[in-house]
């Protein structure tokens, strides 16, 4: 099998994941603080062994913890054909950027001039061919983070492991640095997990995504499209991170129907069966105030108003499971007094079609 396979436990901690990219493919790996990315790249990269499980990268059994009729195997980091690049670029802080580039050519029995010829070639690559004779401290953070994916290019991995790349960037550096990386990614056929809490991260670059949740994968699917994770998240995290509110009901025909009766309309997914636990993504341009008592209409309680630009979000309180609560844009002009308040009840029509009920996460 082409591609990436971790299918793992981790070694003295309560991560038990399954993530597999396949041969081109990014995949985005999201959750909370603490919920086990990191470990997962850790699996990835030969930095953990698992305690259970394996890891397989283009067929090759990379790790394995073994088991009946499975030997125990175990390949180190530095022949894994993996490339792990953090937040931190965590070069060193005596080499020049040519040598970093070098150094993993170096490791590879490459000679020193060659190594320094192939390092230039991937500082180029890397729009950093002006940087080569500089140092760490003469380097601003976009700048360390080019070196850092020229040097994780340099290993020519067949799996990019990038663990928050442009987290610790400001809002200039960050931009530039998602465009290298989405060229890099782009094409080839080789695969990538990319940790992010930005959801630009995750448009810009990845084709699936993961979430995590205490140290296990909840929900996966397509980043793009009508029923992907950011338009039609199941999990409260990945609901957050698209900007959109999630109901639970059950399913019901043309919506969702909520615990008080009421029928929120909506679309259901193909395979959701009218009856069964569900959810609802809600995005706020799916909601519009209109006049009280307006037929068809729905109540929102404000719990929180959110300034953005020319419109006012006015945002419902979060759902038992800490699911965000669906929200309605307002023009500041078309605000009336006393609506952009905590505790004010406005009336929202529901463009059904824009919103998608899926089957609720077991
Ligand atoms: N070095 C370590 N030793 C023991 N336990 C650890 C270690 N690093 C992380 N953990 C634990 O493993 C679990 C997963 O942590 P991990 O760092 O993988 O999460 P994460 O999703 O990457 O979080 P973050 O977004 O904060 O980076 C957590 O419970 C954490 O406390």
């Amino acid at each position: 099998m082409s591609g990436l396979l971790v299918a793992a436990t981790a070694p003295d901690r309560d991560v038990d994941v399954e993530v597999a990219a396949g041969p081109g493919e990014v995949v985005a790996v999201l959750g909370a603080n603490g919920a086990g990315k990191s470990t997962a790249l850790a699996l990835a990269a030969g930095l953990l062994r698992p305690a259970r499980g394996r890891v397989v990268l283009d067929g090759t059994v990379l790790a394995d913890a073994g088991g009946p009729g499975r030997r125990p195997a175990w390949t180190p980091p530095h022949r894994r054909r993996t490339a792990l690049m953090t937040q931190d670029a965590l070069l060193l802080p005596h080499l020049a950027a040519r040598d970093d580039v070098a150094f993993p050519l170096r490791a590879r029995g490459v000679g020193r001039r060659e190594a320094r010829r192939r390092a230039e070639g991937w500082l180029a690559r890397v729009d950093a061919a002006g940087l080569a004779d500089r140092r760490p401290a003469q380097l601003s953070g976009g700048q360390q983070q080019r070196v850092a994916l020229a040097r994780a290019l340099a290993a020519e991995p067949r799996a990019l492991l990038l663990d928050e790349p442009t987290a610790a960037l400001d809002v200039a550096a960050a931009p530039a640095v998602r465009a290298l990386l989405a060229e890099v990614l782009a094409g080839g056929d080789r695969c990538a997990l990319l940790v992010t809490h930005d959801v630009l991260d995750v448009v810009a670059l990845a084709h699936r995504a993961v979430v995590l949740e205490h140290g296990r994968v909840v929900e996966q699917g397509p980043v793009h499209g009508p029923d992907g994770v950011l338009a039609a998240p199941r999990s409260a995290f990945a609901a957050r991170l698209a900007g959109v509110g999630l109901l639970r009901g059950t399913a019901a025909t043309g919506g969702l129907r909520r615990p008080d009766g009421t029928l929120l309309p909506g679309r259901p997914a193909p395979g959701c069966a009218a009856g069964t636990a569900a959810v609802a993504a809600v995005p706020p341009s799916a909601l519009r105030v209109v006049p009280a008592g307006t037929a068809g209409a729905l109540p929102l309680v404000v719990a929180a108003v959110e300034p953005r630009g020319d419109v006012v979000r006015l945002r419902a309180a979060d759902g038992p499971g800490g699911e965000p609560g669906p929200a309605v844009d307002v023009p500041l002009a078309a605000l009336r007094p006393g609506a952009a308040v905590p505790g004010a009840t406005l009336a929202v029509a529901v463009d059904a079609a824009a919103v998608r009920v899926r089957a609720a996460l077991g």
